[in-house]
């Protein structure tokens, strides 16, 4: 899929970062390293998907660009200044929706543009149904999130942050809790929505399929303290495009393990610490 638009994302740059835990009190505190000497660039405009083991520190690096945490070391930039806090130029997307159950579908999306004040209220309307039309809700906009199926929902978050025109989405395995045909149909949308758009994007997984097919680049994670081990360059991504299963072909199967193995040596390597420990 080439990517036509002149992109409207942000750089994302993450110089020697570390963030260690402090747990317990007094003198039963300790430290906890989760994230060590982390360095990754991700291009204004680009799809990065983030896979690595279990507990080795993806929602964590999420929170740092999103300016929830600060790094104990190093730096995250945005377009080259320094993330000092969250800010409407990030808009996070997690794997529980989120929704206001008392507001429609239309309100839940414009709700956070109301919060921020700087439209009328017919032009957060005009952007609500905007966003809503683009994640394919068009009709839904009355809707009140109990009466949306979890694909759904999951669209109306999607529809909330794009609401904010945010540089950066930041995803933390959002579409975990969806069917797989849910789950299929919403990464093509998110594709197609990523192209008109021109935001970067941030795509943490568990799902090494889909972070095969969604990234133009995958970067791997070492267990904890995590460190980036390795970030492959995903080939053939115009085969998506074409009729048929990219996910069966052979380059997509050749990529999907190679990625299966640096996470497997990953998982081994870091077994083999704790039973030695
Ligand atoms: N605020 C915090 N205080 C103390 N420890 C924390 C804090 N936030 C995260 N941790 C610890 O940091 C480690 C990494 O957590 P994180 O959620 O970033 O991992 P993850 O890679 O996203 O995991 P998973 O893939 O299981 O979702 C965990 O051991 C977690 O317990």
């Amino acid at each position: 899929m080439t990517h036509h638009l002149e992109t409207s994302g942000s750089r994302i740059d993450l110089e020697h970062v570390e963030q260690a835990f402090t747990r317990g009190q007094g003198k039963a505190a300790s430290s906890l390293t989760v994230l060590q000497d982390v360095n990754l660039s991700i291009a204004p405009g680009e799809f990065m998907a983030l896979v690595g083991p279990s507990g080795c520190g993806k929602s964590t690096l999420l929170d740092l660009i999103g300016g929830l945490t600060r790094p104990s070391r190093g730096a995250v930039r945005l377009d080259g200044r320094v993330v000092t806090g969250s800010g409407l130029d990030r808009g996070i997307v997690f794997q529980q929706y989120a929704l206001l159950p008392w507001r429609t579908t239309l309100q839940n999306v414009g709700f956070g543009l109301e919060a921020q004040g700087r439209l009328s209220r017919a032009e957060r309307v005009e952007k609500a149904r905007h966003y809503l039309e683009l994640v394919g809700l068009a009709g839904f906009e009355q809707h009140y999130p109990h009466e949306l199926s979890g694909g759904m929902k999951q669209r109306v978050a999607i529809a909330r942050s794009l609401a904010f025109e945010p540089k950066v989405l930041l995803m933390d395995e959002p579409f975990a809790a969806l069917d797989a045909q849910t789950r299929e149909t919403l990464q093509d949308e998110l594709l197609r929505i990523w192209e008109t758009t021109g935001r970067t994007i941030l795509f943490i997984t568990h799902g090494i399929d889909e972070a095969v097919y969604l990234g133009q680049r995958v970067a791997v994670m070492t267990s904890r303290p995590g460190r980036i081990k390795h970030v492959v360059d995903i080939e053939g991504r115009e085969g998506r495009d074409a009729d048929g299963d990219w996910r069966s072909s052979p380059e997509f199967v050749r990529q999907r393990h190679a990625i299966w193995t640096l996470l497997h040596d990953e998982v081994r390597q870091s077994q083999r610490h704790e039973a030695l420990a």
